[in-house]
């Protein structure tokens, strides 16, 4: 067989027509089984598969819409076209209606024939290809966990089973590290369009100029770099769901652009007339108090009643009881354990970084520790200080015996008794170790580096970008690129189970 023969199934009970389709088609290098009923071509699908299958309408027994619809019932994956005579086109729309590909009006000629098997096969190649795709890139999609079982995180659970399934747009309002992108990922999921594209952009990690490109695309010239055409996220995610976060960070004078494509679906590239539609679903997410936002002027008050449909706020990690525990549990990667005196820290830290700063407190405990215990001095210094300061102190077991190291802390009770105010981490990332015990590399003690400064600053990421002297655009980069790296390695854990 070479790469444009047919593998096709002809069901037809006139001899003579099947006879010499047969051999036309087998002539010009198609493989071609010919049977001359219903009840033959099914039993031949149940051992064999075609590309695709031409049924004569008119047949005894077993007419060719019944074969049609036996054969999609059976689940057999083939292109079907309907061969009818001029009085019964219209049944032959209706078998169209029904799953077959085409028809052809007998009589025809057989380079019609050719022709017509020709392009359902290429039909069905395209169909496949397409089924293939979208379960490479359901794949490739990172899943992101929703861990939680607090009362919080029950409500906000079943908020997102209250309005995924809508088309309107959502707000997810949360302060930063408290899970808007999860939260909107879920929702998208558990939507009738979780098999349409999920496209994202983070209006604050672009630079101004860009967001415009990057949503609404361009044409070719219309600016200074502007190379080639090029569709914008609206049209990308045109039938699906677009995820627009730091939308506080939305620059005011393309507010009335996004206010309109949500009005009404119309939108235009940069430097083009041509008026174009999409339909798109919205998530939204700030972790601004965008109320207050437009009382300052800052952000437009129609678009934000626009984008405030469905409003869904996310708790402070700290509200979310035993939910800190949960997810060490989900992140600490196996076999690793933590001792109960962290375990009573990482309970009484506030957490203003929220979840990611609980991350990034466990991956960079996995750095620094030695084996795969983490004790007390694998936690940042300000946090276990912290705690410290805050906590009375209650236990009657607790002996502390060397600046900067707890013990016996058996219990979730915790002596606070401060540490002298120069000790830092009994480790610096300079001797650090990789987790499998060989040698830290560069970019793991940068890692490490840029998320310490990240939780010493609360999650807060300006600061943390000011203190590192880059900008806050460069940090945003660089947290992605962890996090990509981290979902690398969870989908390396994940095959291995
Ligand atoms: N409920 C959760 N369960 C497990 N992991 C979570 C949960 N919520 C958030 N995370 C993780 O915490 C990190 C931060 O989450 P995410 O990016 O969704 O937060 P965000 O609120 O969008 O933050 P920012 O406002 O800074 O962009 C991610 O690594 C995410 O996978």
């Amino acid at each position: 067989m070479n790469d444009t023969s047919i593998e096709l199934l002809l069901v037809e009970d006139e001899d003579d027509f099947r006879e010499t389709c047969a051999r036309w088609m087998e002539r010009k290098g198609h493989r071609v089984t010919a049977v001359s009923n219903g009840a033959e071509a099914l039993g031949l699908c149940e051992s064999r598969s075609f590309q695709v299958a031409v049924f004569d309408m008119n047949m005894p027994g077993m007419s060719g819409i019944e074969l049609l619809q036996r054969v999609q019932q059976a689940g057999f994956d083939m292109e079907v076209i309907i061969l009818t005579g001029q009085g019964t086109i219209e049944s032959a729309v209706s078998a169209m209606k029904m799953g077959a590909c085409d028809y052809l009006t007998k009589p025809c000629s057989l380079g019609d024939l050719e022709h017509h098997c020709m392009l359902a096969r290429t039909r069905g190649e395209l169909r496949r290809e397409n089924v293939q795709l979208k379960a490479v890139i359901s794949r490739s999609r990172p899943k992101l966990p929703l861990v939680g079982e607090s009362g919080s995180m029950r409500a906000v659970a079943r908020m997102i089973e209250k309005v995924a399934p809508t088309d309107r747009p959502v707000l997810v309002q949360g302060a930063s590290g408290t899970g808007k992108e999860v939260v909107a990922r879920e929702i998208q999921q558990r939507s009738p369009l979780r098999d349409k594209p999920f496209v994202t952009i983070n209006c604050a990690a672009l630079p101004e100029q860009l967001v415009e490109s990057e949503l609404f695309g361009h044409q070719k010239g219309s600016f200074t770099g502007a190379t080639a055409e090029k569709p914008g996220l609206f049209e990308i995610a045109d039938g699906g769901t677009l995820f627009i976060d730091e939308i506080g960070e939305l620059p005011l004078t393309l507010q009335p652009k996004l206010l309109r494509v949500l009005e009404d679906g119309s939108m235009r590239r940069i430097g083009s007339a041509k008026e174009r539609m999409v339909h798109v679903r919205i998530i939204a997410a700030t972790n601004r108090d965008l109320a207050a936002e437009v009382e300052k002027g800052n952000f437009r008050e129609d678009l934000f009643y626009r984008i405030n449909v469905l409003p869904l706020q996310l708790p402070l990690l700290s509200e979310r009881e035993g939910d800190i525990d949960r997810l060490i549990e989900h992140y600490l990667p196996k076999p690793w354990i933590v001792e109960p005196d962290v375990r009573a820290v990482l309970n009484q830290y506030p957490w203003p970084g929220n979840i990611r700063q609980l991350i990034n407190v466990i991956q960079r405990a996995t750095i620094l520790a030695e084996g795969t215990r983490i004790t007390i001095n694998d936690l940042p210094p300000e946090i276990v200080n912290s705690v410290r300061n805050d906590l009375t102190l209650r236990s009657t077991r607790t002996v502390v015996d060397q600046p900067g190291e707890l013990k016996g802390l058996g219990t979730n009770t915790f002596q606070a008794n401060p540490l002298p105010a120069n000790t830092t981490s009994t480790r610096t990332t300079a001797s650090t170790a990789s987790p499998d015990g060989g040698a830290a590399t560069l970019d793991d003690i940068a890692k490490a580096h840029v998320l310490d400064v990240l939780a010493s600053e609360n999650g807060n990421k300006a600061r943390a970008a000011r203190r590192l002297g880059i900008h806050r655009r460069k940090l945003y980069r660089l947290l992605e690129r962890f996090q990509e790296s981290d979902v690398v390695e969870d989908s390396r854990d994940e095959s291995n189970v």
